[in-house]
């Protein structure tokens, strides 16, 4: 006999515990699947230990350049004191995502792994359970390139990384995006000689002259940036690893991380079985993140498309209200916020100037510098600008480069998408982690009794019973 619910949500990440908890509070019957730890990759070995240690590596930087204020002191870095304190940081988040905390929202929180046996039912453990509905959100892994000697080697990569025993002395990363370049600046501030090894130029897809602020910091600081040629073949053991580059040179460190990108976790799902598609990134979805199978939505890093946090519970909230309420709601990305954590930050919403000169041939760029702003003169950090793009007088992208760059993205969300409301701020994407979010919850919490309120909480219920009844 299978189990009937409203909607079956697989992954307890950062997308599948925003919907599976947006449905509940509209009184859908829901269950929740999740075969490793609540709170997903975010909590556990993504945003919150990599930001932890990145304030960490920022308290002995500061440490160190507190000469020119005229404050001296050398700090002395203990691995087991930065683990405490990244350890801490799960600790204090981690019931945010807590089981108990979704089952008192009334949610079936199931510890195991899910597998399809058709579009509608799902294999969990020995239980059978079927919903007219069902979210994917499966998250991602650590893509790891086919490189000669590489899975002979013992590597890290973020599910590692943040439980080493010991601070590497020489930390050698494969790859120059997000995970590479602020864990590049985090170990170097710790103490660890760092080498990046990227065969493109590190942040790619960033501002050209955004990233060539961040990357002038980390140089400064002494990584080593070795870019333009592949790795070709890893050897070596713990404590001592070499990888040789196209050119032949060889470099050698006492451990290596793997940042080289992401896989979708869909492999073991048996997608085939619900007619659900995916590509070679992942699930293929629409707009509204259904799959090839209506019934079926994919959502967070598991589908095809940006791989954030502050993205996985957009998409989460919205299929909450599309299930629940039968809107079709469709993702609007014009004021899509990244952020890169390092010191200075680099924080993008909307296009890039290439990528607005690409779509609309003529833009308008106007740019302002740190040096030029009062604040940062007296804080003693001028490094940076802050770029606005315009295409006819409309706002459609805005880079910062600078320190607290994330915090200074939020009004552009406003002016991007033209919704100033409060009501509109509690539902923006705003860029996880940042001090800004506390104006979205507070928006949130203001409007949350009338979204949830017994009027859409009614609707919600006709539509449930429509479906159970057709199902
Ligand atoms: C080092 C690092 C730092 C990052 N920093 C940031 C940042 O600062 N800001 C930001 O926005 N993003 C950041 N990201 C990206 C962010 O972590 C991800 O985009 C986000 O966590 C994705 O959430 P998700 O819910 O889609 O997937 P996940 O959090 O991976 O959750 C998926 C869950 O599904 C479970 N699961 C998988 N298969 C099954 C199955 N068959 N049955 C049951 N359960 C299953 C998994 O166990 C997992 O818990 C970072 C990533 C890394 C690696
Ligand atoms: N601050 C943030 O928001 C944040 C921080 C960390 C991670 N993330 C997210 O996590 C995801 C994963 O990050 P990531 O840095 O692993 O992926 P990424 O896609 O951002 O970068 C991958 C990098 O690896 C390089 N690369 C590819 N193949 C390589 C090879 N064989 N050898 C060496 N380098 C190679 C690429 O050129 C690129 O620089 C991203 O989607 C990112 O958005 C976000």
């Amino acid at each position: 006999m299978s189990e009937r619910f409203d909607l079956i949500v697989i992954g307890a990440g950062s997308a599948g515990l925003t919907a599976a908890g947006g449905a509940a509070m509209f009184g859908l019957k829901v269950a929740l699947v999740e075969a490793g730890a609540m709170g997903g990759e975010c909590l556990n070995t993504g945003c919150v230990p990599s930001k932890a240690l990145l304030a960490a590596a920022a308290c002995a930087h500061g440490a160190r350049d507190g000469a020119r204020f005229g404050v001296g002191a050398s700090p002395t870095v203990t691995w087991s004191g930065v683990r405490t304190h990244i350890a801490g940081a799960i600790a204090a988040i981690a019931p945010n995502d807590a089981q108990e905390r979704f089952e008192a929202m009334g949610i079936d929180v199931i510890r195991t792994r899910a597998h399809f046996l058709d579009d509608r039912t799902l294999g969990v453990g020995n239980r059978r359970l079927t919903a007219p509905r069902i979210v994917i959100a499966t998250g991602s892994n650590p893509a790891v390139p086919a490189i000669e000697g590489l899975a002979d080697v013992p590597y890290l990569t973020n599910e590692t990384i943040f439980s080493l025993d010991v601070l590497p002395d020489h930390l050698v990363i494969l790859g120059g995006g997000a995970v590479g370049i602020e864990m590049a600046q985090a170990f170097r501030r710790l103490g660890a000689a760092v080498t990046v090894i990227a065969p493109h130029p590190p942040l790619a897809r960033d501002d050209a002259e955004a990233a060539a602020v961040v990357l002038r910091a980390l140089r400064d600081e002494g990584v080593v940036f070795e870019t333009g040629h592949q790795a070709t073949r890893i050897v070596g053991q713990d404590g001592k690893i070499t990888v040789t580059l196209a050119d032949g040179r060889a470099i050698t460190g006492s451990h290596l991380l793997v940042a080289t990108g992401r896989r979708a976790n869909i492999a073991d799902l048996d997608l085939a079985s619900a007619g659900v598609e995916a590509g070679d990134d992942g699930i293929v979805v629409d707009a509204q993140r259904r799959s090839a199978n209506k019934r079926i939505y994919a959502i967070g890093d598991c589908r095809a498309g940006p791989r954030l946090t502050h993205v996985a519970g957009y998409e989460g909230s919205l299929v909450a209200l599309n299930i629940a309420l039968g809107l079709p709601g469709k993702v609007d990305w014009r004021a899509l916020p990244h952020v890169l954590y390092t010191d200075p930050e680099l924080a993008q919403i909307g296009l890039t100037e290439a990528a607005a000169r690409e779509k609309y041939g003529e833009v308008d760029v106007t740019r302002d510098t740190f040096a030029d702003n009062d604040r940062a003169v007296t804080e003693g950090d001028t490094r940076g600008f802050l770029k606005l793009i315009r295409h006819r007088r409309r706002v459609v992208g805005v880079t910062i480069v600078g320190a607290h760059a994330g915090d200074l993205l939020l009004p552009w969300t406003q002016i991007i998408t033209g919704k100033a409301t409060a009501f509109a701020l509690g539902s923006a994407i705003v860029a996880y982690p940042s001090l800004s979010e506390i104006a979205k919850a507070a928006a949130f919490r203001a409007y949350a009794p009338a979204v949830f309120g017994p009027w859409p909480k009614r609707w919600a219920g006709i539509v449930a019973r429509t479906r159970r009844w057709r199902a």
